[in-house]
């Protein structure tokens, strides 16, 4: 279980995040929403030990942050809102590199299967040549080779046809419970949000996110 405490993150005289406190259980998918610069990345930022809280305390699986940070970073998995791959590189070839750094071994079987998961079928391509949403789920594969319990995902959706994306959010729902991954997926599209999420945590101070998901019956949380 993630569990995060009075986290405050301030930049420079800037306050951005403040006082926030959540906990995410095993098997939760957790939507992040909230305007451009709310916040949303630096939290996911925080969260994936890239970043460090200004103040506050976060916890995975009773492991704090501060002092477990190695072990905490084989238990999380990160998508950025940027394509981190490869381009010259076949997807077989970067899944393999990206084994080698993992923690975990797979043997190619696993890794295939694990892209076919995905409905990506697409093993001897070469990157440049696949699609963007292919890319996408070749990014969210990656990130998944070590079997993280808690998956952190940037915007993993943006710019991408709708195939793809139910595609991919059919799939991370099925992580979740069938495998009790715990997830935090940040998007600017609500239908997808109201979807693949069991709950939504709202970010900033705007009350726009906030009031629409309550005009569409949902009971979001500011946070
Ligand atoms: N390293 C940094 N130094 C100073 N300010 C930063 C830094 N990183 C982010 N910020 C500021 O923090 C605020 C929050 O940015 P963040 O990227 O977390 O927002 P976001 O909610 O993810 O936005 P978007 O929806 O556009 O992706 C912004 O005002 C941004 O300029």
């Amino acid at each position: 279980m993630l569990d995060v405490q009075a986290l405050s993150k301030v930049y420079g005289k800037k306050q951005i995040l403040k006082n926030l406190s959540f906990s995410v259980k095993p098997g939760e998918v957790i939507g992040l929403v909230g305007e451009n610069g709310a916040g949303k990345s630096t939290l996911l930022h925080i969260l994936a030990t890239l970043s460090k809280p200004t103040s506050g305390s976060v916890m995975l699986n009773d492991q704090p942050y501060q002092t477990s940070i190695k072990k905490i970073r084989k238990q999380i998995g990160f998508v950025s809102q940027d394509i981190a791959l490869w381009e010259e590189f076949t997807v077989k070839e970067n899944m393999i590199f990206f084994e080698k750094l993992s923690w975990n071994n797979k043997n190619n079987g696993e890794l295939k299967q694990l892209c076919n998961d995905m409905k990506l079928n697409k093993w001897n391509e070469t990157v440049k040549n696949l699609s963007g949403g292919m890319k996408h789920k070749l990014n969210i594969a990656v990130s998944l080779i070590h079997e993280p319990e808690l998956l952190l995902l940037d915007e993993p959706t943006a710019g991408i046809d709708l195939k793809s994306r139910k595609e991919i959010g059919s799939y991370l729902s099925n992580i979740a419970t069938v495998q009790s991954k715990s997830i935090i997926y940040t998007s600017h599209d609500m239908d997808e949000i109201m979807q693949l999420c069991d709950r939504i945590y709202c970010i900033g101070d705007d009350p726009f996110y906030f009031q629409l998901l309550q005009s569409y019956g949902k009971n979001p949380i500011s946070l």
